[in-house]
């Protein structure tokens, strides 16, 4: 099959499907850029115009997380078809491959808790927990990434996500801690142009994929909640049109990253998180219905976890909860706590 035929008939997801164990890496020259396929879902694409803009395209980190591996796969295929253009250095990531496939959340591990370096604590478990290699591939693609990079070069990743349940405010972002750095204004812009008008600033070093990026290479990181998670062909694209079309501007490069950027998002809400509530025990057990949505608030009093030890129990009017979850081992997250601020 020549070039030409391979991209007119390539479909991303499909070709992931197929090389679920890997694949040997392959590079094609197209009119405008060079792409780089390094291994499953891992994508690697420069343009042949000088370009100061690194932009990391994650999806799919989660396997039942359908609509971003949707849009992602979607860009890929007019790109290689002129249809899109490229202006930045860009970086498509199918997080999940074996995960895609089941359309499951994981397979052995939560692989986006496996993040800046976690994966090294189970590497003697690699082979019953599959997700510690994929950890550790992903980041060295990303690290191999950012190093072509130079100090002035922009450095962008969104990793795209779709929650389980609904939520109160539809599209909202998780904003990594950043360390000693600041807010940059210019990703709260393309949140905004992205329709996600919620965004969560999370309060300390976490094992998250966006928390890796940013901390490790200064990137302008964020986990966008894009909607709820629903089965691949299911998802009304209506419903993600915004996002999409600022992630294609991205990759167009028309958004500036600089931080002195204005400010411009405007009705766009922040929340911090108050506190982090573990599994401690087998008997942790929060007090939510399943289909309480993200961001629902409890009077003060509520005993919103129960556990024999360390119960909470809500300690001010509302206090909101995001990403309640019992179905996690101990150790792990069950929600966050969050306020508006
Ligand atoms: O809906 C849920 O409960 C989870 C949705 C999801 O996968 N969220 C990410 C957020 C990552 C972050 O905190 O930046 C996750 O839990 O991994
Ligand atoms: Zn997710």
């Amino acid at each position: 099959m020549n070039t030409q035929e391979f991209c007119k008939t390539f479909n991303l997801l499909d070709f992931v499907r197929e090389n679920l164990d890997g694949h040997k890496p392959f590079t094609m020259a197209l009119e405008d850029f060079v792409v780089t396929f390094h291994d499953v879902g891992i994508l690697e694409f420069k343009p042949k115009a000088e370009s100061q803009q690194y932009l990391v395209l994650s999806a799919g980190v989660h396997g039942n997380e359908t609509a971003p591996m949707e849009i992602v796969s979607d860009m890929v295929h007019d790109l290689l078809n002129g249809k899109l253009e490229l202006r930045c250095h860009l970086l498509v990531l199918i997080g999940h491959p074996k995960a895609m496939l089941e359309e499951n959340r994981f397979i052995d591990f939560n692989l986006n808790r496996m993040f800046n370096g976690e994966w090294k604590k189970y590497w003697e478990r690699r082979d019953e927990i599959c997700e510690v290699e994929r950890a550790k591939r992903l980041e060295e693609a990303v690290n191999d990434f950012f190093s072509k990079s130079c100090a002035n070069d922009t450095r962008t990743h969104l990793d795209l996500h779709t929650a389980i349940r609904a939520s109160k405010y539809q599209k909202f972002a998780i904003y990594p801690y950043l360390d000693s750095r600041e807010h940059n204004p210019a990703v709260f812009n393309v949140m905004q142009d992205c329709g996600v008008n919620t965004i969560l600033l999370y309060h300390k070093p976490s094992t998250v994929f966006s928390y890796h990026s940013s901390h490790n290479y200064k990137a302008d990181s964020i986990t966008v909640e894009l909607g709820k998670v629903k089965p691949f062909g299911e998802n009304d694209r209506e419903d993600f049109a915004a996002a999409e079309k600022t992630l294609r501007q991205l990759v167009e490069a028309s958004y500036n990253f600089d931080h002195t950027t204005r400010y411009k998002a405007n009705g766009q809400r922040l929340f911090k998180v108050k506190r982090e509530l573990l599994r401690v025990s087998d008997d942790s057990h929060l007090n939510v219905d399943d289909g309480l949505a993200n961001f629902s608030s409890f009077e003060k009093g509520f005993e919103l976890l129960s556990d024999p030890e360390k119960p909470y129990v809500v300690e001010s009017d509302g206090e909101a909860i995001v990403f309640p979850n019992n179905n996690v081992p101990i150790g792990q997250r069950m929600a966050l706590v969050v306020e508006e601020v």
